[in-house]
C-alpha cells in the first residue's frame, strides 16, 4: 500500500490542475488514471492528414486559466481555422435553403419563429428567455422556476408545435426533454461572456453555426477569438503531467473508494492500494458510479453521482472533394435523420480538397452508440451518399472517435435534468468525508476545458484549507 497527502482519480485537465497545485504547496500526491494515457476528454488523433482533436480544440479569448498554462508550458496558439461554409437543411425529405426557410410551404411555425433556420430554433428560442446576466446566476435560487426543460418552457411561452418540433433536433445539451433550462443557460451565459473578450463578433457568413459560433480573425492580446494548440490539444495535458513525474500512473482503473473521517483508500482493478489523507475525485460521474464507495453514507453528491445525466457526440472526421460545386445543395447541412449533422470546412480556396467533420449529438449520438464504432463509419457514409448522390469517390475518413462508446468517460459532457439544479447542484460539491471533487461537472462558473481547470484549482484549495 502506497501513501500520499492526497490521491487524485483522473488525470484529465482537472485532475492534473489539482494536482500541480497541490504539489506546489509542498503536498505529496499521487495521481492515478484507468487509460494508458493523461488526458481524458483532451484527445488529439495523428492521422495521415495530420493531427486531429476529437475532443478538446478551441480556446476562447476568456480562458485564463487554460491559457496561462499554454503560455507556461511554451505551447504555441494559433488561430482556429475551421470556418464552416454555408448550411441549409435537410427536412422532411426536401433540401431547405436558410435565406428562403420563411416562405416554404413546409414552415408552418408563426410569427417571428417562421424566420429563424430550422437548425438554429433550440439554441435561438433557449436564448430569448435567458433571464441571467452573471455567470453563477444559473446556481441562484430566485431562477428556480427554470428548472424545467425546454419543451415546457416553450409551453408555456405559447410557441407553436413545429417549432417546439424544430427545437427539439437542436437543442443544447442532451435534447429538449432531457436538460434542464438553467443547464443551457449556464453554457449561453458563459459563451456570451467569451464573446465580450476583445472585439465585438462581426455578422459574418457563419453566423448559422450550430453552436452560434463566429469566429473572428481580430487579434487582441495576441489572440484570435478561438485558438487551438499547434501539434493538437493533447499537447497541454501531456505538459501539464510532465513536472509531476512519476507520481501520475496510467493503467490504474479504481474500483474501489474506502472513506472515513480521517483518511481514505483505493483500489484499482490490478490490486494495487492507495491512502491518502484528501482523496480527490475528478472522472466523470458516468464512470464514478460502477466504482463502489464504502464508508458513511454520502452528502448530495451521493445522489449527484447516482442520476447526473450525460449527453453525448460521436464525430467523423473527412477529407472531402467539394461535391456541393457538382449538386448545387448547401455545403454544410443539419438533418432530421440519423446524420445529424455535416460540416464542410472552408479550405479558402474553394476547389480542392475540404475537411469535413459529420457531427452527432443528443438523440442521433445515443443511436449511433448503439450501433457500435464497427458498423457506425460505414452506415454514416451510406447516409450521406443517400442524401448527397454526388459525394459518391469523393469522401476520406480520417478518423471516428464516439465518446458515449468509450468506456472511460460514457459521455461526453455532464447535463442536469430538469430539476436536478434544485435538488442538488448547489450542495454537491460538499465532500463526501475526506473525498472531494472536481471535474467539469462540478463547475461554478466555467465551461468547457476551462471549466475543468477552475474545478481542480477549487478542490486543491478546499484541501489546503482542511489541512491548514
Ligand atoms: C468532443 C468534445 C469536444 C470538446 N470541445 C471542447 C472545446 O473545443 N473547448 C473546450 O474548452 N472544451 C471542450 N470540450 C470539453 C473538455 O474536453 C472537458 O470539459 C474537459 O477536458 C474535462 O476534463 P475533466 O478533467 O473534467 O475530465 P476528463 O478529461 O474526462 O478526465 C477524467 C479522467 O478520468 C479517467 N478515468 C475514468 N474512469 C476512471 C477510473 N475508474 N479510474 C481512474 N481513472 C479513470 C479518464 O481516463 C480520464 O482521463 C470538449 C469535449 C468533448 C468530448
Amino acid at each position: 500500500e502506497e501513501k500520499s497527502d492526497v490521491v487524485i482519480i483522473g488525470a484529465g485537465l482537472s485532475g492534473l490542475n489539482a494536482a500541480n497545485l497541490l504539489v506546489e504547496q509542498g503536498f505529496k500526491v499521487i495521481v492515478l488514471d484507468a487509460n494508458n494515457v493523461v488526458g481524458g476528454r483532451v484527445r488529439t488523433h495523428h492521422t495521415a492528414n495530420g493531427p486531429i482533436d476529437v475532443g478538446a480544440s478551441q480556446i476562447g479569448r476568456s480562458y485564463a486559466r487554460v491559457i496561462d498554462a499554454c503560455w507556461r508550458y511554451g505551447l504555441k496558439l494559433i488561430p482556429e481555422d475551421r470556418d464552416l461554409l454555408k448550411f441549409g437543411a435537410h427536412y422532411q425529405n426536401h433540401w431547405i435553403d436558410n435565406a428562403t426557410w420563411a416562405s416554404h410551404p413546409l414552415n408552418r411555425c408563426e410569427g417571428e419563429e417562421r424566420s429563424i433556420p430550422p437548425l438554429m430554433m433550440g439554441s435561438r428560442l433557449a436564448g430569448k428567455y435567458n433571464p441571467l446576466k452573471n455567470i453563477d446566476d444559473w446556481l441562484d435560487p430566485k431562477f428556480s422556476e427554470y428548472d424545467v426543460s425546454l419543451r415546457t418552457l416553450l409551453r408555456q411561452k405559447g410557441h407553436s408545435a413545429q417549432a417546439i418540433e424544430l427545437a427539439a433536433l437542436s437543442a443544447p445539451g442532451i435534447g429538449i426533454d432531457e436538460t434542464s433550462v438553467l443547464r443551457m443557460w449556464q453554457e449561453e451565459t458563459r459563451g456570451a461572456l467569451d464573446r465580450k473578450f476583445g472585439t465585438d463578433v462581426k455578422t459574418d457568413a457563419h453566423k448559422d453555426h450550430p453552436f452560434g459560433e463566429a469566429h473572428t480573425r481580430d487579434i487582441v492580446n495576441g489572440l484570435t477569438s478561438t485558438s487551438n494548440i499547434e501539434g493538437g490539444c493533447h499537447l497541454l495535458p501531456l505538459a501539464m503531467a510532465r513536472p509531476l513525474g512519476d507520481a501520475v500512473r496510467v493503467n490504474k482503473k479504481v474500483v474501489h473508494i474506502e472513506l472515513s473521517s480521517s483518511a481514505g483508500a483505493v483500489t484499482c482493478a490490478d490490486g494495487s492500494r492507495y491512502r491518502g489523507r484528501f482523496i480527490i475525485s475528478a472522472v466523470p460521474f458516468t464512470v464514478l458510479r460502477k466504482v463502489k464507495i464504502s464508508g458513511p453514507p454520502g452528502p448530495s453528491v451521493a445522489q449527484a453521482i447516482a442520476t447526473m445525466p450525460y449527453a453525448n457526440t460521436a464525430r467523423l472526421y473527412l477529407t472531402v472533394d467539394p461535391f456541393w460545386l457538382e449538386d448545387g445543395l448547401p455545403p454544410s447541412f443539419s438533418t432530421d435523420g440519423p446524420l445529424g449533422m455535416f460540416w464542410a470546412i472552408d479550405n479558402h480556396k474553394g476547389t480542392g480538397p475540404h475537411r469535413a467533420m459529420i457531427v452527432l449529438v443528443s438523440a442521433v449520438a445515443r443511436e449511433i452508440t448503439k450501433r457500435g464504432t464497427e458498423q457506425a463509419v460505414p452506415f454514416l457514409l451510406s447516409e450521406l451518399a443517400r442524401l448527397r448522390p454526388a459525394s459518391a469517390g469523393k469522401v476520406r475518413v480520417n478518423t471516428y472517435m464516439d465518446w458515449g462508446a468509450d468506456p472511460l468517460q460514457l459521455g461526453c459532457g455532464f447535463s442536469l435534468a430538469p430539476g436536478q439544479v434544485n435538488s442538488f447542484a448547489r450542495t454537491m460539491l460538499e465532500p463526501w468525508e475526506v473525498m472531494h471533487f472536481a471535474g467539469e461537472h462540478t463547475r461554478r462558473s466555467d465551461f468547457g476545458m476551462e471549466s475543468a481547470m477552475e474545478s481542480g484549482e477549487r478542490a486543491a484549495l478546499e484541501i489546503m484549507a482542511r489541512a491548514a
